[in-house]
């Protein structure tokens, strides 16, 4: 299937080209950059210099005659303006961006702090959680890609809603995430010399990411999810690590919850449960895997939640490429069965 990037020289954008250059149903057609147009791709990514690809500009009538599948790697905002033009050439849309997640187009300009797409466009998303959400990505032609932290939170938190666990109304969600979190762009809070030897929390008054995470939530919990969640800066490359926190309904032991965590993913290649040791971001990097370990402290009631991620792949471009398999019905796992990176 013949695939367009916009946004390819970014670092989820680096990620999908890696991934569609080893899938076997999908073929990479159109790199798009609005800032690199006539370079090679081997100027902005030397590791991809084995790859003959040169940037190309964004026209969408180009696209349109070149492209089948187009992927979205860009900036908020940015997907929210060109996605009607590429739906209305009958494109298939897979959009790596918060500028579809959010049915609720208020919520997103409160977040987000911009203009939200038209109402008709965020009706037509279909929020792109493969593991719970299939039955609708498997017919979308709009798929809103999860953010980072949504993909770890709600893959650890939406079992527990499920299964009428926990007291949805005091969730405590702890984040850290790796520094390719913030894209490449330049910004002074991520130079070397200030991220290195450094444990920072930022936005603690208030994520984009809360809005997201308790709209998924609801769908399971029936009810609304009210989530106090704070990420935090970490001097490594790639990685999230989210640890919740959510009084329990019941008493439980770990192995009963572990039981359920394996029954309700058993069908989910990409989700491991961690039975003994603890979930790490170095085991799953490089990799499309999120890995869960779950403790119930028996003296307090409280459930412990730890659900790892690679951010740029199950957090990003592995989950886009999982949601192309699902909606072309393809293998769940095509071109993206890498074993994690170690050490
Ligand atoms: N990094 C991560 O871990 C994750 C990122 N995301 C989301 O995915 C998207 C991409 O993230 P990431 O790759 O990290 O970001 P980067 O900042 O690394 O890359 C974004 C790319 O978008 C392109 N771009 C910028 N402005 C425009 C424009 N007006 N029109 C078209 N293209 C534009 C730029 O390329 P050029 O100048 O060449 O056009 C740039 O390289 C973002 O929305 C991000 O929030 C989601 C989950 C995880
Ligand atoms: C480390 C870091 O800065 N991470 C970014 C992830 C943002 C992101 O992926 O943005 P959207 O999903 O909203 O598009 C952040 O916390 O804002």
């Amino acid at each position: 299937m013949k695939t367009a990037v916009i946004g390819s020289t970014g670092y989820g954008g680096a990620e999908l080209i890696r991934l569609i250059e080893g899938h076997p149903h999908l073929e990479l057609a159109m790199l798009i950059s609005t800032s690199q147009a006539g370079d090679a791709l081997s100027q902005s990514y030397p590791h991809l210099r084995h790859l003959a690809y040169t940037f190309q500009e964004l026209d969408i009538a180009q696209i349109g005659q070149e492209a089948e599948l187009v992927f979205l790697a860009t900036p908020p905002g940015v997907s929210g303006e060109l996605t009607p033009q590429l739906r209305a050439q009958g494109k298939l849309v897979i959009d790596l961006s918060g500028d579809f997640r959010l049915k609720d187009g208020r919520s997103y300009e409160d977040w987000y702090n911009r203009k939200a797409a038209p109402d008709k466009w965020l009706a037509e998303a279909v929020y792109g959680l493969p593991e719970w959400f299939a039955e609708e990505i498997r017919t979308a032609d709009l798929i809103a890609n999860p953010g980072c932290y949504p993909t770890a939170t709600l893959l650890g938190l939406l079992p527990l809603l499920q299964h009428r666990m926990i007291d949805h109304r005091a969730l405590v969600i702890d984040a850290k995430s790796g520094v390719t979190g913030a894209g490449r762009k330049v910004d002074q809070s991520l130079l070397f010399s200030e991220v290195n030897e450094n444990l920072r929390p930022y936005k603690v008054d208030g994520h984009q990411h809360i809005p997201e995470i308790e709209q998924a939530a609801k769908r399971l919990a029936g009810a609304e999810v009210r989530v106090r969640f704070v990420p935090h800066l970490v001097p490594m490359n790639r990685g999230i690590l989210v640890s919740l926190y959510a009084p329990m309904l019941h008493k439980y032991t770990t192995t009963e919850v572990l039981h359920m965590y394996e029954e309700v993913y058993e069908d989910a290649p990409f989700v491991r449960i961690v039975e003994s040791g603890w979930p790490s971001t170095k085991a799953v990097q490089g990799s499309n895997f999120c890995d869960i370990g779950v403790h119930v402290d028996e003296r307090t009631g409280w459930i412990t939640v730890l659900s790892v991620i690679d951010n740029l792949m199950k957090g990003a471009a592995g989950q886009a490429v999982q949601n192309a398999n699902l909606r072309m019905g393809w293998a769940a796992t095509a071109g993206l069965m890498q074993s994690p990176l170690f050490p």
